[in-house]
């Protein structure tokens, strides 16, 4: 009888019955989840990612898992001898750079996390934005460059992002079918333009996007950071759009957190009802969200 009043094992019950308003609001919903590549660094934490997604859809939920590798890109092309350069958070992409980002995305990382989801019991299937057709791409309008390449008259240089694409139409049919079979959808960032040419999209934005098509109850973004951190390295909790807006302007933002947040508002304002940018570092980061009042990460809304 005694046992009944271990304090470990009561707090293991509190923990379980304080996940039953979210299990019981949850169920049935679509949960995109984007994994960053600098969070995959670590076998354990791809381990236990692999665990929560499984777990996400044992008990009820529709996780859609969309994936990074812009590390595991730039180790490929520094082996290569290809030089790599970033506009706003976006990989400048010539041919042989889409060819190596597509052997890097929808090759190595997806399987991998095929792999890690099926040693963790549940059943994946790894895609690419190419299968069934599913996401068409237009290239991204060149941005200003950075300071850092402005030209001699002191005016920014317009850089050409090459083959760098955004999504223009999604067809959701192959996410659909998967997730209908009780699979897991495993997307890697690569889009087709209209003339079959390979694209190579910012994961963020794809999974933005595919959160927008597949109208998303939430979109996750699994990052290396505690969220998005103001200029004294303090956690933002909770941010609306216009904020966002706010600490671009001021440089608050930078790098690959500019096409992360961008990926948030354009998901909320397409009626996902919350996105959040959370430490992929962290174990369990995403249960914890999503099973407990604590929050964890910076929370996105309209
Ligand atoms: N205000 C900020 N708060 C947190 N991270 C920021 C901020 N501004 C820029 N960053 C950078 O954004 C990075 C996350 O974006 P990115 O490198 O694209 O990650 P991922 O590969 O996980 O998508 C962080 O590692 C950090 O260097
Ligand atoms: C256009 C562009 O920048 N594409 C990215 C695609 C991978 C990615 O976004 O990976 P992370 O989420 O790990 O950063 C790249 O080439 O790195």
């Amino acid at each position: 009888m005694s046992q009944n009043h271990d304090p470990a094992m009561l707090a293991k019950a509190q923990t379980l019955t304080e996940a039953l308003p979210y299990l019981q609001r949850y169920a049935g919903k679509t949960f995109v989840v984007k994994y960053g590549g600098h969070a995959m660094g670590d076998p354990e934490l791809a381990q236990d990612f692999a665990e929560d997604i499984v777990l996400l859809k044992a008990v009820g939920i529709n996780p859609v898992v969309v994936h990074g590798g812009g590390p595991q890109i730039g180790r490929m092309l520094k082996a290569l001898g290809i030089e790599s350069k970033f506009v706003d958070g976006l990989r400048v992409t010539d041919k042989q750079t889409a060819e190596v980002a597509e052997m890097v995305l929808a090759g190595a990382i997806n399987k991998e996390l095929v792999s890690w989801i099926a040693r963790a019991g549940g059943k994946a299937i790894g895609i690419s934005g190419k299968d069934g057709g599913m996401v068409i791409a237009r290239k991204v309008q060149s941005k200003k460059a950075p300071k850092a390449i402005e030209g001699e008259d002191g005016d920014p240089i317009v850089v050409d992002l090459g083959f760098v694409g955004e999504p223009d139409r999604i067809d959701t049919t192959v996410i659909d079918t998967i997730v209908n079979a009780g699979m897991i959808p495993v997307i890697a960032p690569i889009g087709v333009g209209p003339d079959g040419e390979t694209y190579n999209i910012n994961a963020d934005t794809m999974a933005g996007a595919i959160a927008a098509a597949l109208g998303a109850s939430r979109l996750f973004l699994l990052t290396d950071v505690p969220g998005v951190l103001d200029k004294d390295k303090n956690l933002l909790t909770d941010l609306r759009p216009a904020d966002i807006a706010r600490l671009a302007e001021d440089g608050t933002i930078s790098g690959g957190m500019i096409p992360k947040l961008e990926t948030c508002v354009h998901a909320v304002e397409a009626g996902c009802e919350a996105t959040v940018v959370l430490d992929g570092r962290v174990p369990h980061a995403m249960l914890l969200e999503i099973f407990t009042a604590r929050g964890a990460g910076t929370l996105i809304r309209a």
